[in-house]
């Protein structure tokens, strides 16, 4: 079993700074959070917020901007980037028979219904988790379809096992399916079309 490149192994500032803010957002949405949030606070996170924000590039530069590479795709995705404070972050194992594997919990951000996990966060997950195993299989490309089956409810905060494989191919399409376990129980299915296209990175 390989680790899909997603990081560098030691965290570099940048990391540092994602998780950073990944643990400040989930804090955030606690409502204990509430009474310390005092506008001393929330001033500091502004003014840090100023900052970067008057180094970044341009919106409009970053996302025309090219990525360079899978693995620098990887490490900005919004589900497995360690650079990405908007993910969660996933990190993908390729097993043996080309299947992709994670383990994880979700925090607060993620949450749909009280306690669970958004729908829409699932499939988002789901969908990496089959381009992963597809990109293994020499099969990158992009999703067309994507078929969910929520069959039980995805608990924030308990461990989830991501999966995804690629089921067939036929001329530039590929079938591929993407599960969410938890305690051994499949609680999503998501079955996926994607079609082999070059991607510009
Ligand atoms: C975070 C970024 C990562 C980027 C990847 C990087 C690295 C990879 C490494 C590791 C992988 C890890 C991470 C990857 C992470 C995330 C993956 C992100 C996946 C996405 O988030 S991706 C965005 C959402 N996705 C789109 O933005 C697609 C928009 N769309 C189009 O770009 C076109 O629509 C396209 C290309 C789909 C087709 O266009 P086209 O002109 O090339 O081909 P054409 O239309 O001729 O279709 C050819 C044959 O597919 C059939 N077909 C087409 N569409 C169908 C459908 N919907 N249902 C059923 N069949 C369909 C036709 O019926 C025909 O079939 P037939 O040959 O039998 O006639």
């Amino acid at each position: 079993m390989n680790e899909v490149d997603s990081g560098s192994g030691t965290p570099d500032a940048v990391e540092v700074a994602a998780d950073a803010v990944r643990r400040l957002t989930a804090a955030i949405l606690e409502s204990r959070v509430r009474g310390v949030a005092t506008p001393d606070v929330s001033e500091k996170i502004s003014v840090l917020a100023d900052r970067l924000e008057a180094v970044a590039a341009h919106p409009r530069e970053c996302v025309t901007g090219k990525i360079g590479t899978h693995e620098g795709a990887l490490q900005r995705s919004p589900v497995s980037g360690p650079k990405n404070p908007v993910a969660i972050p996933l990190r993908f194992e390729q097993c043996d028979d080309g299947s992709s594997l994670a383990h994880t919990e979700f925090p607060r951000q993620y949450q749909g219904p009280p306690g669970l996990v958004h729908g829409g966060v699932s499939g988002l997950v789901l969908d990496v988790a089959m381009a992963v195993a597809n990109s293994a299989a020499g099969r990158a490309g992009v999703t067309a379809e994507m078929t969910l089956r929520y069959l039980r409810p995805t608990p924030l905060y308990t461990e989830v096992t991501v999966r995804g494989r690629h089921v067939r191919v036929e001329g530039r399409k590929t079938w591929s399916q993407g599960t969410l376990e938890v305690d051994g129980e499949t609680t999503v299915v998501c079955d996926g079309l994607f079609i082999t296209k070059e991607l510009a990175l």
